[in-house]
């Protein structure tokens, strides 16, 4: 069925006319319906038989915000006249100040755009529960429509900076308190209260209230300083690298010091230069391709409904099990955690209880909430209780035999339904079920440490996943919180494969004389959160040690072998594990360079003997980044050719959510087409001529560069999946 797009109008005895925004799902304002909101307002304003107005969404959802698919239209092609101009013409001269009264009923949603349309009106009624923000710097831009003007004076300077800096929204309940919805009311009785609302306001009996005219809850303007200076201590801390964080205060500054008005023409400028900056790019592209990672073709297009599964066996308490069993068990799962003998699963079931603990004393759990979470938990030894679970997670240590055992007992007693899933981080699926007749439903659950705190999760198909069990398996993880990425069958999968030259690289450039240090530190002001030798220090060395050898059996022709970690581990250091690695871990206090590690480095350069001429050599910061990060974007290329991933954003996704790449970056593979793929080849081929193989450039990479087209450009016939 066609999707009903408009705006309508319908005038009521009462003089009421009610104005309604259908766009679904979430009644975005597309071009449409901002000319549809325009026309409906001039005729209600023109119109002698209308004494009032309510605004409202269709379907139980006011608005979701601006239609964010401009933005993507803009970024295209570079074009800005697409962008209506609202912020004055709408929202000020047609809605707020209009002589006739104007009340938003607002259910489900009123999210940026939506909530500054509301925030317009001269009163705000609400159904319970509804969700109230101006979640805007998340895009990259800032909130525009008069959104940064608006809400401090109706919740407060110190409220409004938080709810827009943190992109945090708030429920009608807390709006009420806060005194942004002025009566909250059953869905039911939401038209009548807001027409009645609006009648009021019409015959005197409530006040006409224009929020951007009001100072009631600014204060004075030393205490307004005093609140912003908090507010870009607070932006520096969290958005160091993100303008948008920034120049919204000096917008919302603009209107204390010139008042609302001055406010609103000074957001409409600084969204014109943020919405087509490299920042806006990057984070409109991670939220379509967030969004495009729920469709999977022949799984959630094959009219095949998730089945419920209410109770999980996890496999292995150690560091995997444990942290996976706690986002099941927060997400109201019943869990059973199997563990080989009574120390281990005391341990396993005290760190569930640790991991939950943290999330109180965080206040992000009430301790109510912790204490039902926990009561699902039930410690086994055996498989007794295994006889009616919907699905396995095995989490036991990265060992073929012992996985391929595991999977063929669990075929004798789990029920025939149960999905088998694995959270092996580099055994071939194939392997892992050799040996038993359930291949269909045996899939890939690939959790990222922290298990309960990171939100990607890889769902491996092998070739015999059916898609009743990929589909089960997306929409577990959608009920714990976890983002769902299908990826397919090979060694390290989408992310680790693709990340893997990310170390490989790390250690080359120390080999070659470069200080680890700073190699850390120049990745770290790029965006990631960990360069590669802290990463592999809280990761701990023995793990990178045990997969080197699996990826040297089918990657062995591009990788770079350094005998760095092996004497690493040699001297005693294991990373954050054991206090010590290429940094030293102490307790309360943040990991500080070892300079003594210098000397380990100084044995692996002997042994590699790479450096030309037996002498350091010289790097920019940029030639670190790019000796560091363009191998990645290499091994990326490879996932897309052999059709790893359905398509190039899953990767982005993937890299954001599994590896912390910046999402103001939009992914690796939406930075690499940023930068341009015939440079990142060209610097390859130049580096693969000084350095050896390890940056030979793809045959995907060469022929894109050639052909002048995108990475992100897939043919779908590689597609594997
Ligand atoms: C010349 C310059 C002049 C300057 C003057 C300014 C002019 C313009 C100013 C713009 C003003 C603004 O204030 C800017 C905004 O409003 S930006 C948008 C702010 N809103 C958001 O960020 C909300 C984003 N959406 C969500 O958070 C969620 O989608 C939510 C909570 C609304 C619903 O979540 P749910 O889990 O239920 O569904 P999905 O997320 O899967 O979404 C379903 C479906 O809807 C699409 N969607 C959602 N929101 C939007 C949107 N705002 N625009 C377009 N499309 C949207 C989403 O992509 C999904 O699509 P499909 O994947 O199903 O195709
Ligand atoms: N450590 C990491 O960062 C990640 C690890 N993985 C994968 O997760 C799996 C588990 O890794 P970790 O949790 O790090 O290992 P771990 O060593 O911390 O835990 C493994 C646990 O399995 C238990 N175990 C062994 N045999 C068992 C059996 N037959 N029945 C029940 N329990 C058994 C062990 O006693 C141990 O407690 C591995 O396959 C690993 O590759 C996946 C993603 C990330």
């Amino acid at each position: 069925m066609a999707k009903k797009i408009g705006v309508t109008m319908d005038v009521g005895n009462d003089g009421v006319a009610v104005i309604t925004i259908s766009n679904p799902p979430v009644n975005s304002l597309a071009s449409p319906i901002i000319a549809g909101l325009k026309e409906k307002f001039r005729d209600a304003n023109q119109r002698n038989d209308v004494r009032a107005i309510v605004l409202t969404g269709n379907n139980g959802r006011f608005c979701g915000g601006f239609d964010i698919n401009v933005f993507q239209q803009v970024h295209k092609t570079g074009d800005l006249s697409v962008m209506p101009e609202v912020s004055v013409d709408l929202v000020c001269n047609l809605m707020e100040d209009s002589r006739k009264p104007l009340v938003a009923a607002v259910e489900g949603l009123a999210l940026g755009g939506g909530l500054e349309l509301a925030m317009a009106c001269h009163a705000r009624v609400s159904a319970p529960k509804a969700q109230l923000g101006l979640p805007e710097l998340t895009l990259g831009v800032i909130p525009g429509f008069g959104g940064t003007q608006r809400l401090p004076r109706l919740v407060g300077l110190a409220k409004a900076t938080d709810m827009i800096l943190l992109s945090k929204s708030i429920s009608s309940e807390e709006g009420q308190k806060l005194g942004l919805i002025d009566a909250l009311v059953p869905p039911g009785e939401l038209l009548s209260t807001s027409r009645k609302w609006a009648l009021d306001i019409a015959d005197g009996r409530k006040p006409f209230l224009r929020s951007l005219h009001r100072t009631d809850k600014i204060g004075s303007l030393s205490e307004a300083r005093a609140i912003l200076k908090n507010s870009r201590q607070l932006a520096k801390k969290i958005a160091p690298k993100m303008p948008q964080h920034h120049a919204v205060i000096e917008v919302i500054e603009e209107g204390i010091v010139h008042g609302g008005y001055s406010g609103v023409l000074k957001e409409a400028e600084v969204f014109r230069q943020l919405v087509l900056s490299d920042t806006a790019k990057g984070l409109v592209h991670v939220f379509f391709a967030q969004r495009a990672t729920s469709k999977v073709p022949n799984v959630t297009d094959a009219g095949l409904k998730p089945r419920p599964i209410k109770k999980v066996a996890v496999i292995g308490g150690g560091l995997m099990g444990s942290g996976i069993a706690t986002a099941l068990l927060l997400s109201n799962i019943r869990v059973v955690l199997k563990e080989i003998n009574p120390e281990y699963l005391m341990k396993g079931i005290k760190t569930v209880e640790g991991n939950i603990k943290g999330l109180v004393s965080r206040g992000k759990l009430t301790q109510d909430k912790a204490g039902k979470a926990l009561s699902l938990l039930k410690g086994v030894l055996d498989y007794t209780e295994f006889k009616d679970v919907d699905m396995v997670i095995e989490a036991v240590i990265e060992n073929i035999q012992l996985k391929q055992n595991i999977f063929k007992e669990l075929e004798k007693v789990c029920p025939p339904h149960c999905i088998l899933a694995s959270n092996t981080s580099t055994i071939d699926l194939n392997v892992i079920g050799e040996k038993t007749n359930s291949k269909d439903r045996i899939v890939g659950a690939h959790f990222f440490s922290p298990a309960h705190l990171m939100t990607l999760l890889e769902i491996v198909r092998s070739e015999n996943t059916s898609p009743q069990v990929i589909l089960d398996l997306m929409a577990v993880g959608k009920a714990i919180k976890k983002v769902p990425v299908v990826v397919g069958n090979c060694i390290g999968f989408a992310v680790n494969r693709t990340f893997f030259p990310y170390t490989q690289a790390a250690h080359m450039l120390a080999n070659l004389g470069v200080d680890l240090f700073r190699i850390d530190s120049v990745i770290t002001s790029f965006g990631l959160p960990l360069g590669p030798f802290q990463l592999g220090d809280l990761a701990g060395h023995g793990i990178g040690l045990a997969v080197g050898p699996i990826y040297a059996k089918v990657y062995g022709d591009r990788m770079f072998r350094s005998p760095l970690t092996e004497l690493l581990l040699k001297s005693g250091r294991n990373g954050k594990i054991n206090g010590r690695g290429y940094y030293i871990y102490e307790k309360g206090s943040k990991p500080k360079p070892d300079p003594s590690v210098l000397s380990v480095v100084e044995e692996s350069r002997k042994l590699t003997n790479i450096m030309p001429g037996g002498k350091p050599i010289s790097v920019t910061d940029k030639e670190i980044v790019e000796m560091i990060l363009f191998p990645v974007v290499n091994e990326a290329c490879r996932v897309l050719d052999e059709g790893v991933v359905i398509r190039a954003s899953d990767l982005d996704i993937a890299s954001v959510l599994g590896m912390s790449f910046p999402s103001y970056r939009g992914g690796i593979v939406f930075w690499a087409d940023m930068i341009g793929p015939k440079y990142i080849y060209e610097r390859l081929k130049e580096m693969s001529e000084t350095y050896g193989s390890f940056f030979k450039p793809s045959r995907y990479l060469e022929e894109r560069a050639t052909k002048g087209m995108p990475l992100s450009e897939l043919k779908s016939s590689r597609s594997r999946l």
